[in-house]
């Protein structure tokens, strides 16, 4: 018999806010590999204005030279509308009055409305890294913050080390809490600095926490990735009782990161049904823009978008084998975890050896090609395309490649631009010491009716095959002087079923419009690039709707 899963317990009461603050312009800016300009934090924080959080952490004014010229810059020249900007820093020194620290005035002297203070939490960092007591590590947050709420500040107190320092003494990482809250500090983010938390651990922290602040306390969780679960500590705060959360789009930060703010309002507003992103109504902005907004803001950081990131990665909703193909096409539900256009995501069919015929039938749909009617065509083209992948050709990145070989079998024959009738390509480099090799080439082939012979040069064989391939064919189609090659990949692949080495070849062009990708393999170099070249021709021309002349 089906046991009923027990109900669900329920979250302490707690306030109606609920806080997404973001940090990717100070904590995400601490990654290694990054470095943002002002002008780059200008660019982004609008974009985090737009995604709908509610703060946007841009630095640490006085300590940052860059950081204090944004603040400046921010109060004229952004216009956020639902965002508010917060300057952080720490708590004044040890034995210092907190007017009188630099460090806290460059805070006010930031403008910023809301002001976050790090703060230690746990007491073997007082004791050995600020070297002072217990008491002057209270009291300096409790200083601090006093100080800046008495200036009209917003005070948010980040409470570093505090689960690790919970769990080694309690009683000083609460004092430190409550010392913040009865200063007149308004949230108190709990953090898990280290990152080498649990889920369930951080739930317990919390829920002790939440019981001895009482329940309209604004208690927060900022988590680090270090073991791989900032995401999951950061629900778990919410489910005992943190009413904000702190993390950066992409879950850029220190080491391995920070928690990855996109994938936690996702969370918090598709599986626990909490709408938690600021959205004008009717207009853009909140989930929608996930995707959009990970993509240009890994722009700027010139960090790669990771494919396989959840909800707005590449692969985030890209399928590759049959049997998963097999049940989308009844239903995307059956093999996916949410529809993907509500983070403004787009579900993907990869065509591959794993692929069945409703994984080709999917992505014939995706490339407007209704194949439902032609069974013997689903079954001739899923065979090919393993027999091509067991040789050495892939076809997952090159769709172009994929959709020739698709209409070749749905219509009998590839589209006859031209025939080949041969090519040739020499190198060439003359004795002298450090000269450059040059390479030229020659294609025969037929188009328009006629004969052409025509030779291009380059600097290289590649190169000069694809100018060869370009003079030839330009004449009967002027459309290919807008084709360009914009990205050639090479791999070497050993032993294909016992066979010698075969070299891949993945081209990208573009027209300037769209850009396609087309697939070559052979015994080397060129003849593989030769395959590439000729289908990324054929494919450009045909998505052109020019007929074969
Ligand atoms: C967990 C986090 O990620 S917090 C954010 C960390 N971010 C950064 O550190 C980036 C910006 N930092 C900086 O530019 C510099 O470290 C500065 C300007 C803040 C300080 O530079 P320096 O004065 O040269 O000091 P240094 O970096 O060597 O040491 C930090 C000092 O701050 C003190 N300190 C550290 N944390 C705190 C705190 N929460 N409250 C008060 N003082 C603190 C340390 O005790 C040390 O003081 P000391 O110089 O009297 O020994
Ligand atoms: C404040 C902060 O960045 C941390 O404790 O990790």
């Amino acid at each position: 018999m089906t046991q009923s899963p027990a109900p669900a317990p329920q979250p302490p009461a707690a306030p109606a806010t609920f806080h997404v603050y973001d940090t990717t312009l100070r904590d995400g800016a601490q990654q290694e590999g990054i470095n943002l300009s002002v002008a780059d934090k200008l660019a982004i924080a609008p974009m985090l204005d737009a995604l709908g959080v509610g703060f946007i952490e841009g630095g640490w004014p006085g300590a940052v030279p860059k950081d204090t010229e944004f603040f400046k810059r921010a109060a004229k020249e952004l216009d956020l509308r639902n965002a508010e900007l917060a300057a952080f820093g720490a708590t004044r020194k040890a034995g210092v009055r907190a007017t009188d620290d630099p460090l806290v005035r460059a805070l006010l002297d930031s403008e910023a409305p809301v002001v976050t203070l790090v703060a230690k939490s746990d007491v073997r960092h007082v004791e050995r890294a600020l070297r002072t007591t217990p008491d002057e590590g209270l009291a300096m947050i409790q200083d601090t913050v006093r100080f800046l709420a008495r200036e009209g500040r917003r005070v948010f107190v980040d409470a570093e080390h505090f689960f690790d320092g919970f769990r080694y003494d309690p009683g000083f990482s609460r004092r430190a809490v409550v010392a913040a809250f009865e200063a007149g500090a308004e949230v108190v983010a709990l953090c898990d600095t280290n990152g080498g938390m649990l889920p369930d651990w951080v739930r317990d922290v919390v829920a002790d926490v939440r019981a001895a602040v009482g329940p309209h306390a604004v208690l927060g969780m900022h988590a680090h990735n270090d073991s791989g679960c900032a995401v999951a500590n950061t629900l778990a705060a919410v489910d005992a009782g943190c009413v904000h959360v702190q993390g950066t789009v992409n879950g850029y930060g220190e080491r391995t990161g920070n928690a990855d703010l996109l994938s936690v309002v996702a969370n918090l507003e598709l599986k626990l049904g909490r709408p938690v992103l600021a959205r004008e109504p009717g207009g853009p902005g909140g989930l929608a823009e996930l995707t959009r907004i990970a993509h240009a803001i890994s722009e700027i950081t010139n960090i790669s978008p990771f494919a396989r990131q959840p909800y707005v990665g590449a692969s985030a909703f890209a399928h590759k084998a049959g049997l998963h193909a097999s049940a989308i096409k009844v239903d995307p539900d059956l093999y996916q975890h949410t529809d993907p256009e509500l983070v403004g995501n787009d579900m993907r069919m990869l065509v591959s050896d794993m692929a069945g015929r409703a994984s080709i039938e999917l992505k014939g749909r995706q490339l407007g090609i209704d194949l439902a009617a032609h069974p013997d065509v689903l079954s001739r083209v899923t065979n090919r395309v393993k027999d091509a992948e067991a040789n050495g050709y892939t076809y997952e990145a090159a769709d172009a490649s994929f959709e020739l070989l698709l209409v070749e079998e749905l219509e009998g024959a590839r589209p006859a631009y031209f025939r080949v009738e041969s090519w040739r390509t020499i190198v060439e480099r003359n004795g002298s010491r450090g000269a450059a090799a040059t390479a030229e080439a020659t294609v025969k082939l037929h188009a328009g009716g006629e004969r052409v012979v025509r030779t291009g040069e380059g600097n290289g064989p590649v190169d000069a095959l694809d100018h060869a391939l370009r003079l030839a064919l330009t004449r009967v189609y002027p459309e290919l002087e807008d084709f360009e090659l914009i990205d050639f990949k090479v791999r070497i692949l050993d032993q294909m079923q016992g066979t010698d080495a075969v070299t891949r070849v993945l081209i990208e062009s573009t027209d300037g419009q769209t850009s396609w990708s087309t697939v070559g393999v052979g015994p080397n170099l060129i003849e593989a690039s030769w395959e590439a070249l000729t289908d990324s021709a054929i494919w450009g021309l045909r998505n052109r709707g020019v007929a074969p002349r």
